[in-house]
């Protein structure tokens, strides 16, 4: 790297920390001045503040399961240590925290994990309104600014709609799109897709899919002949299937998560609306139950408000 382009990460990584801080506003907020309410004037954690503690957790939508993780870890230290202040208490629940996060192995979106994959097919799923449009878009002007070669299929043809946006985005973006009316086949878009990238020498291919949810065989059909299709053209394809979630539904995303992992293998995950949300402990649950990484997170509706999640800026960011 040279010395221009370190100074300009270094300046955006400032840029994108003050960015997740200020999403995390709420969600801090709800956890930690609660946690700091609990425990005020108490010189040690006794079973109040570890009640206390459990309640924040739980209704943070950081999960019952993992909420019962971490109180158990804690009381543990607490049995053994017999005397823990406050301050520690932090301390400890920041670490524990962070070794329930998954780590996201992405950290620059300019060496995108490509390995020999070229083009590197990441085949985007979700139910309709997460923010899965929205997210294709930033994720596709985030690549393309870090040099890459982008296109984008449009395979959920169930809703027009949904056409129509990814379009819409493409042109902001300044990315191809391959797209076929509506009603057609998801599977043959995708393929199409995927050839055009071949012949053009793309180095990422983003494949929309359509949402629904309410058949999960039939969710489970499309997505596999999808793959399969995908893989005629680019055997190992697709590389990334990446469920985007919104934080701000809080156990609702923890039920996507369930069912969408049943239905296709799942192995990076999107949260959207971290910003303006008080949910956004949901991150920590999801991670910690499915051992997926969330490698993306939705911080504003802006172009630019997409990062690549890192597990140690989030913590440190939740608890300044
Ligand atoms: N504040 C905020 N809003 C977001 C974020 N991501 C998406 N949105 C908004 O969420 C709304 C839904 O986003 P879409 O991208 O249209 O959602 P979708 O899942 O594609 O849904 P459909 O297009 O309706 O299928 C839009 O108003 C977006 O601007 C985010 O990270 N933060």
């Amino acid at each position: 790297m040279g010395l221009f382009d370190f100074f300009k990460k270094k300046e955006s990584n400032v840029q994108e920390q003050v960015e997740l801080d200020k999403s995390l506003e709420k969600t801090k907020e709800g956890l930690f001045s609660k946690i700091t309410k609990a425990v005020v004037g108490k010189s040690t954690v006794d079973d109040d503040v570890l009640d206390e503690l459990e309640e924040i957790l739980v209704n943070s939508d950081v999960g019952v399961q993992t909420t019962l993780k971490i109180i158990e870890r804690i009381q543990a230290r607490v049995a053994r240590d017999k005397y823990i202040n406050t301050s520690e208490l932090n301390e400890i629940l920041r670490a524990e925290i962070q070794s329930l996060l998954s780590e996201n192995n992405s950290n620059d979106f300019r060496n995108f994990e490509y390995g020999d994959h070229k083009p590197y097919v990441i085949m985007v799923v979700g139910v309709n309104g997460v923010g899965k449009t929205t997210t294709i878009g930033k994720l596709a002007h985030k690549l393309k600014l870090a040099g890459n070669k982008v296109v984008l299929g449009a395979a959920d043809t169930f809703r027009a709609a949904a056409v129509d946006q990814l379009k819409l985005w493409a042109e902001r973006v300044n990315v191809r799109i391959v797209a076929q009316p509506m009603g057609s086949d998801p599977a043959s878009v995708a393929f199409d897709t995927l050839q055009s990238a071949v012949a053009n020498g793309d180095d990422v291919a983003i494949i929309d899919t359509a949402g629904r949810l309410h058949n999960k065989v039939a969710l489970m059909n499309e997505l596999t002949k999808i793959k399969q299709v995908m893989q005629k053209v680019v055997p190992g394809a697709p590389h990334e299937i990446l469920l985007v979630l919104d934080a701000s539904t809080g156990q609702n995303a923890i039920e996507q998560c369930k069912q969408f992992t049943q239905a296709t293998e799942v192995n990076a995950l999107a949260l959207t609306k971290l910003d303006g949300t008080a949910k956004g402990g949901v991150v920590i649950g999801i991670s910690d139950q499915f051992k997926i990484p969330v490698k993306y997170i939705g911080v504003g509706e802006g172009i630019e408000h997409l990062q690549l999640f890192n597990k140690k800026e989030f913590v440190d960011s939740l608890f300044k």
